[in-house]
Formats: C-alpha cells, sequence, structure tokens
C-alpha cells in the first residue's frame, strides 16, 4: 500500500449564507429584496487540497464581495441574478470550470409605502453553469398549506406492527419544498414563471381529493408541468404533518373532528417528481 492509492475525491467550495438585502428607492415607495444566497465552485482546486497552493483559489471573500457588488446594479429576479454570478466565477476564473448559485428569497408583503410584515414561505433558486450550458431550477421551501378536509387515507398494506387506523376524512397538512427545472436557461420572465408555478401547486393542494399524500404530490406536480411550458421536471418534498384527533372521552365529551394535537415529529416525508416526455437532459441541474 502507497500514498498512490488514496485520491483527491470530488470537491467544492464557496460561500454560503450570504446575507444580503436590497433596498430599491422609487419617490413613492420602496422594494426591499430580502436574499440568502450560496455559491459553490469546483474545478482545478487539487492543488489547494494536496499542497496548500491556492493561486487557482478564488477566495470565499471575494465570492461574498461580488454578490454584494453585483446588487449594485439591482435584482430583477433571482434567478437573473444567479446566472449573472454562475457566469462570471467560472468565466472569468481560468480555473474554475463549474459553478452552483442558489438563492432563497424571503417575501416581505407591503403594509405601507416603506412598511413591509415578513411572509411565510421562501421563494428559490439553484443555478449551474459549466462554462458552456447553464441550468435553473426554481422553487419553493416551507410553503405551509393545510387542507381541513377531502383526505382520506385507507386500503394501506397491514402487517402485524400496523395499528394506524383506516380514516376517510383527515387533515392533509405539509410544509411544501417543490423544485421546478426550466427546460431552458434563455432569458424570460422568471418572475411571472415562478408566481404561476407557485400558484398551481397550491391550487392543485387545494382540488385534489386526497387518497394519500402521493397522490396529492402527484396532482401538485402534473399540474404545474400542464400550466407551465417552460417547465420539463418538478421535485417535490412533502413532509406530512400529521393531526391526530384528541380522544376526549375521558372527559366525557365527544370530539366530532374538532380537536386536533399537531405533532412536530415524528412525520411521515413524501418525496417524488414528475418530468415532462421528451423533456432535456437535466445536466447539472440536480448537482
Ligand atoms: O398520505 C399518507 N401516505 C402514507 O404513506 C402514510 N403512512 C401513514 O402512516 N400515513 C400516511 N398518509
Amino acid at each position: 500500500m502507497t500514498d498512490h492509492d488514496i485520491r483527491l475525491g470530488d470537491n467544492q467550495y464557496g460561500k454560503a449564507e450570504t446575507r444580503l438585502v436590497r433596498v430599491d428607492r422609487h419617490d413613492d415607495r420602496h422594494e426591499v429584496t430580502d436574499l440568502n444566497v450560496s455559491t459553490a465552485l469546483a474545478g482545478d482546486l487539487a492543488a489547494t487540497h494536496l499542497t496548500g497552493d491556492n493561486a487557482g483559489v478564488l477566495p470565499t471573500d471575494t465570492q461574498k464581495n461580488t454578490v454584494f457588488a453585483f446588487a449594485r446594479d439591482g435584482i430583477s429576479s433571482i434567478e437573473a441574478f444567479a446566472l449573472r454570478l454562475a457566469r462570471h466565477f467560472v468565466d472569468a476564473t481560468p480555473t474554475i470550470h463549474r459553478a452552483r448559485v442558489r438563492i432563497e428569497q424571503y417575501s416581505w408583503a407591503r403594509v405601507a409605502d416603506h412598511s413591509f410584515v415578513r411572509d411565510s414561505g421562501t421563494r428559490t433558486t439553484t443555478v449551474t453553469y459549466d462554462g458552456t450550458a447553464a441550468t435553473v431550477v426554481s422553487g419553493v421551501d416551507d410553503l405551509v398549506v393545510m387542507n381541513t378536509t377531502g383526505s382520506e387515507f385507507h386500503g394501506f398494506h397491514s402487517d402485524r406492527y400496523t395499528t394506524l387506523p383506516e380514516t376517510h376524512d383527515r387533515i392533509l397538512a405539509t410544509a411544501v419544498r417543490a423544485d421546478w427545472r426550466h427546460a431552458s436557461a434563455a432569458d424570460t420572465d422568471w418572475n411571472t414563471s415562478h408566481r404561476e408555478a407557485a400558484r398551481h401547486l397550491v391550487e392543485a393542494f387545494a382540488d385534489t381529493h386526497s387518497l394519500s399524500l402521493q397522490q396529492t404530490l402527484h396532482a401538485m406536480g402534473e399540474r404545474v408541468l400542464r400550466h407551465r411550458e417552460e417547465l420539463a421536471e418538478v421535485r417535490l418534498s412533502l413532509p406530512n404533518k400529521h393531526h391526530f384527533l384528541v380522544d376526549l372521552s375521558p372527559f366525557e365529551l365527544d370530539n366530532p373532528g374538532e380537536v386536533f394535537f399537531a405533532a412536530d415529529r415524528p412525520y411521515g416525508l413524501i418525496e417524488g417528481g414528475v418530468v415532462r416526455d421528451g423533456a432535456p437532459d437535466p445536466g447539472l441541474a440536480w448537482w
């Protein structure tokens, strides 16, 4: 056995979670863009790992500075901003061959011209670029939704450990994480695309009479692809936020579906995706 039996494996590096707030100052009212930006770069980085020669390393501090400097020019959408950053890191740095930029955008609803209240739910994007092709994934995270009826779960496989009662009427609640892949990274109206995809997701959740969260997941993804031609694939991760009917009989009270215990863990975690037939190859999209 010699040292040569051990090789450097895959690696990447970057600045995680640069928190950036931009205020667009119009005469009468302000707009707020509140972001969490993470950059990850990969390329000819063997030297720094093997010998500590940093000549090819664009410091993570520089990556953070670039995020702030580019923000001075405005942020029309997180997708366009991430594309600009990813292309810059690869095209301007000889040793860097791949970049991934992930951005989370916190939403602020307007209260007055210069006043806002933070909304729940996060808009997300992950952009990758390898010097030739860019991929754009957009999405939402922690979008909490609930149906108080219209959900059933029965007919499942049971074995000697199964105690779950069948139900024909339960609460269905989840915190949606969804990521949808654009067929092309060519410039588009990213904001309209995002707004409409998110609307279709939520409407499908509300409209679907659910026999399982798996069925609801599929309906949500399918609805988005049916309505948004620019999208090729949707992946969803749905925690089943269980609501258990509380047994009030010890207190000589009935409970006709009114009082629930909202458990926070453990939770079922239902994950899956839908993809359009003939969709372009994902390339680095899910890297
Ligand atoms: O919608 C559901 N899917 C499951 O797979 C499952 N498993 C479980 O215990 N409850 C539920 N609900």
